[in-house]
């Protein structure tokens, strides 16, 4: 665990890469005062530093390292501290950050720390007052995009910029998506992706944001919330179907064993590359890989990462259809509408029917499973997987 806790404390952001509370969470946090003649922005200083604690909505790490160079300068003045080494990337952007601001004013600093602060806060209040179409509440953030039309609810990971990776934040708006969705009065609901990824799994920044209880304290809350999450899709009520349009990572690819359909374009593909990150397969995977395609076909995947095409993922069970990326959209579509008008109730009965036999078996291995993933996050084996993709020497 030294080695780990090594790399982690490299790892470990206050602010850059984490959740917005952490970008009040820099060392330098108490204020002091300049004298009588600033009090005025001194005050309008600390009211911002403060309210930055409200914020409802991450900011992004962008404007987290932002706020953190402006918060330096405005308090320490230039950046006076060695350059961190190329490894310690975290601080490094953080210091990179800081020193690009060269020899602005901290009178200066202060005043753009606050305007920024004053910006984000608007933009978060405006974000929480959009009244919602349908009476849906919407997520609470961009990263996922809600819709209902023709008795279609439509759930969109809208992060293509990050091939839809998964932050914890959305995996919280997924679960109130699809409970909001499974009660709503549309017959069907699809999982998408917007971009060319339909979804690169996990996001491993989430391993960067060390709660106060340490790694344990993180591998425990995130075993709680990976079981929360697969619980969902397997008590969703009604049909449900991944529209896959485009290469798909992880977890992913584990839950599309609790889908009840799977659409997927030529163009995707499938890859549970768990042993590459020290991990180990979740999502019930390891019990409806098996079940679908066989353990020596399931083991490829699970065990040795092999990559899927669509069409070989077709053959194995694991995808319903594949359909040419030139018309998948369209074709997709068109299906999924004739069938959004078929008796609602009688669908969700049926389903119910082919599905709930399986439901305490699932909850059970759903259970098992994200005990285990627990242990393996604390592993050296995942922490040399995250730190090497963090720090860009790896790539499925
Ligand atoms: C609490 C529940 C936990 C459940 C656990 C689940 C387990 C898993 O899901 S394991 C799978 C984790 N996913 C990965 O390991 C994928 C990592 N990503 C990649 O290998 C590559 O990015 C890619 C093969 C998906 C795509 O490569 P490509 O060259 O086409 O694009 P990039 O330039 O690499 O990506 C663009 C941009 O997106 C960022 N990004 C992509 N995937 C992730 C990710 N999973 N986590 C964080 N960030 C990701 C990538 O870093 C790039 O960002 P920048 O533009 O800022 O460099």
């Amino acid at each position: 665990m030294a080695g780990v806790a090594g790399r982690l404390a490299r790892l470990r952001c206050s602010g850059a890469l984490s959740s917005p509370l952490q970008v009040t969470r820099f060392p330098a946090l108490q204020l002091h005062l300049c004298g009588p003649a600033m009090r005025a922005s001194q005050k309008d200083f600390e009211n911002a530093t403060n309210q930055v604690k409200l914020l409802k909505k991450d900011p992004g790490n962008e404007v987290k390292l932002k706020l953190y160079a402006l918060y330096k300068q405005a308090t320490e003045g230039p950046c006076n501290v060695p350059k961190p080494g190329v490894l310690d990337f975290i601080n490094k952007a953080k210091w990179d950050a800081w020193n690009a601001l060269g020899s602005l004013p901290k009178e200066t600093a202060r005043h753009n720390y606050v305007d920024l602060v004053a910006s984000l806060s608007a933009s978060s209040e405006s974000s929480i007052q959009v009244t919602p179409a349908a009476d849906r509440k919407q997520p609470g953030s961009d990263a996922l995009v809600v819709t209902s039309q023709d008795g279609i609810t439509t759930i969109t990971l809208n992060r293509p910029d990050k091939k839809n990776a998964l932050t914890t934040q959305m995996y919280h708006d997924i679960m109130l998506a699809l409970e909001a969705a499974g009660k709503d009065d549309s017959a069907i609901t699809v999982l998408t992706g917007n971009g060319d990824y339909y979804c690169s799994g996990n996001d491993l920044t989430n391993f960067t944001d060390i709660p106060p209880g340490g790694v344990e304290e993180k591998a425990r809350s995130g075993a709680v919330l990976l079981r929360d999450f697969v619980d969902c899709f397997i008590d969703f009520p009604k049909p449900l179907v991944a529209v896959v349009n485009g290469p798909a990572v992880g977890i992913s690819v584990t839950i599309l064993g609790l889908f009840d359909i799977v659409y997927a374009t030529d163009r995707a593909t499938f890859h549970t590359p768990f042993s590459h990150l020290g991990q180990s397969p979740e999502g019930c995977s390891s019990y409806t890989f098996p079940k679908m395609m066989g353990p020596s076909k399931a083991t490829e995947m699970l065990v040795f990462g092999k990559k899927l095409t669509a069409r070989e993922a077709c053959t194995q069970g694991l995808v319903t259809e594949v359909f040419p990326d030139s018309t998948f959209q369209k074709e997709v579509w068109v299906r999924l509408k004739a069938y959004s008008k078929l008796p609602p109730n009688a669908m969700r009965i049926s389903k119910q029917v082919i599905r709930n036999t399986e439901k305490e078996k699932l909850h059970a291995i759903n259970a098992e499973e994200s005990n285990i993933l627990r242990e393996r996050w604390l592993s050296d084996e995942c922490m040399n997987a995250v730190v090497s993709f963090l720090s860009k020497k790896a790539k499925l």
